[in-house]
């Protein structure tokens, strides 16, 4: 006799006690219960998608203006209902769920942007003004020009990847981010593949050891190359380790690379900086210095080869930022006629400034990095003749830059520019401001929180009024709006 086969016991979800049973009307297997779990989230998807172009198209008087320069973007946008309904409400807390510990933090919006926390509140905030507040929309693929990853021994493997949310584990599939360039992820792949082949010790949280910490991997868009930094945890006294030795000579043979460089930051603890401020922490090994990008700007009438080393800081997305600039020569006071002396404070590189040059008398930018004079002045070097005298850098902080006066009664200054970090600008630098001769002031923000702040402190004292604030999704899937806002005397 055969021996009696035992049904085999489920691994996933169990029967709920209330549905019809076997030879019960109704009765559904589980397998017949997936599959409609399943057409009903495609249903709770597409119930998104239509609620966001309608939101968009109709507008709720939150001024929802929603720009998509990218024609082949597919994915749906939503614009921000100021009342959040019930079955919103539901689904919110689903998604929560869906993208609680463990999940790629970049991507945690990624079906409906505009719906983000931060662009709600942005729309609710701006609408509460009665200003529109457009919002500008790229490619939601591929536009990630920079990535830092941290690296991590995963399943016994060598991991290049973001923190998961809530977690220091590093999520295992960032060699296939949709966000990433392409050669980010070849990168990751190739280098994970070398970590493993030179038998390159990962960094320990828990311990402190391991060799190798973060890489930072930069696309040089023109060129389709990378270029790669290995933080290691390593000072430059000690001796770099066969594996790494090994692992820099075979990284070299990776036909996408354009440079490497290492930089040693030795720190016990996590520490959220990845890089340490020491000049002679870096060491170059291979290719240019730094990455030459020139951004295409509608109506530039002249170009800016922006100069981008691995030390200075570089907006994430290229494509989006341009869009930024594009809006801040239209914006610039006075119809950009050439004759507004502009001061720009956090400058970095001169990403800004250096694209308003036709349209001002002088520039002085600044910005606290002292990495970024030499990028700003070779930059300068290649601008038409003409352009040539009106800029100049001050490797200054915000702070430092007021307190020496360059906005003083007595400084030469029409317009300030301002695209502080996240937590905004300082007290002293906002008092300046207020206090300055300039006519206008142009902000953008990366942190929206800080910028209410911030344009609560420039409107109190009365000397300004915002005119105009847009808003640009910079890093789409992630919970984030760049605003850009114009101020002017009131
Ligand atoms: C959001 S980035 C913008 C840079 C530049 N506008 C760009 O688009 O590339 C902020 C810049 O502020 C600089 N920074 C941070 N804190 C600063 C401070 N207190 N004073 C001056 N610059 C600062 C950073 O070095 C960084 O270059």
């Amino acid at each position: 006799m055969a021996p009696q086969k035992t049904p085999p016991k489920s691994k996933g979800r169990k029967r709920p006690k209330d549905l019809p049973k076997k030879g019960e009307e109704g009765y559904l297997s589980l397998t017949q219960l997936r599959n409609r779990r399943k057409r009903k989230k495609q249903k709770r998807d597409k119930e998104d998608a239509g609620a966001g172009a309608g939101a968009a198209e109709g507008g709720d008087g939150a001024a929802a203006v929603i720009t998509s320069y990218c024609g082949s973007n597919t994915v749906a946008v939503a614009a921000a209902s100021a009342s959040i309904t019930t079955t919103a409400a539901k689904k919110k807390k689903n998604k929560k769920k869906k993208h609680a510990k463990g999940s790629n933090p970049d991507q945690k919006y990624i079906r409906a942007p505009l719906k983000c926390p931060t662009v709600v509140a942005a729309q609710q905030h701006f609408s509460s003004l009665s200003l529109p507040y457009p919002i500008t929309l790229g490619p939601l693929t591929r536009w990630r020009n920079i990535s830092k990853l941290p690296c991590r021994s995963v399943n016994g493997g060598v991991k290049f990847g973001l923190f998961a949310l809530g977690t220091h584990d590093v999520t295992v599939r960032s060699s296939q981010s949709p966000a990433h360039h392409v050669k980010i992820n070849e990168g990751v792949l190739e280098l994970e593949r070398l970590c493993e082949e030179c038998g390159v010790k990962p960094f320990q949280e828990s311990s402190g050891e391991g060799e190798l910490k973060f890489v930072i991997i930069n696309v040089d868009r023109a060129a389709k190359k990378a270029q790669m930094t290995l933080v290691l945890n390593l000072t430059k006294d000690e001796e770099l380790p066969t594996s790494l030795v090994e692992l820099t000579k075979k990284l070299k043979g990776w036909e996408s690379l354009s440079s490497l460089f290492l930089h040693y930051n030795k720190v016990w603890k996590h520490s959220n900086a990845i890089f340490n401020f020491d000049a002679d922490s870096w060491n170059h090994l291979h290719g240019p210095q730094a990455i030459v990008e020139t951004l295409v700007v509608d109506g530039l009438p002249y170009s800016v080869n922006l100069r981008f080393p691995p030390n200075v800081f570089r907006q994430a997305n290229g494509a989006a930022f341009t869009k930024i600039i594009e809006r801040v020569r239209t914006l610039m006071p006075e119809g950009g006629d050439g004759n507004v002396n502009v001061v720009e404070l956090y400058g970095g590189v001169g990403t800004i400034g250096l694209h308003v040059l036709d349209m001002c008398k002088s520039l002085i930018s600044s910005d606290e990095n002292l990495n970024n004079v030499k990028a700003f002045e070779d930059a300068v070097k290649e601008l038409p003749k003409k352009f040539r005298r009106k800029p100049s850098y001050k490797q200054l902080s915000a702070e430092s830059m007021v307190k020496e006066g360059y906005l003083d009664g007595g400084a030469k200054v029409d317009v300030v520019i301002v695209d502080p970090p996240r937590k905004g600008c300082d007290d002293v630098v906002v008092n300046a401001i207020n206090n300055s001769k300039a006519k206008s002031l142009i902000y953008v923000s990366c942190g929206f929180e800080a910028f209410v702040r911030d344009q609560k402190r420039l409107e109190d004292e009365g000397k300004w009024k915002l005119k105009v604030a847009e808003g640009f999704v910079l890093f789409p899937g992630a919970d984030a709006i760049e605003t850009l806002a114009v101020f002017e005397r009131s």
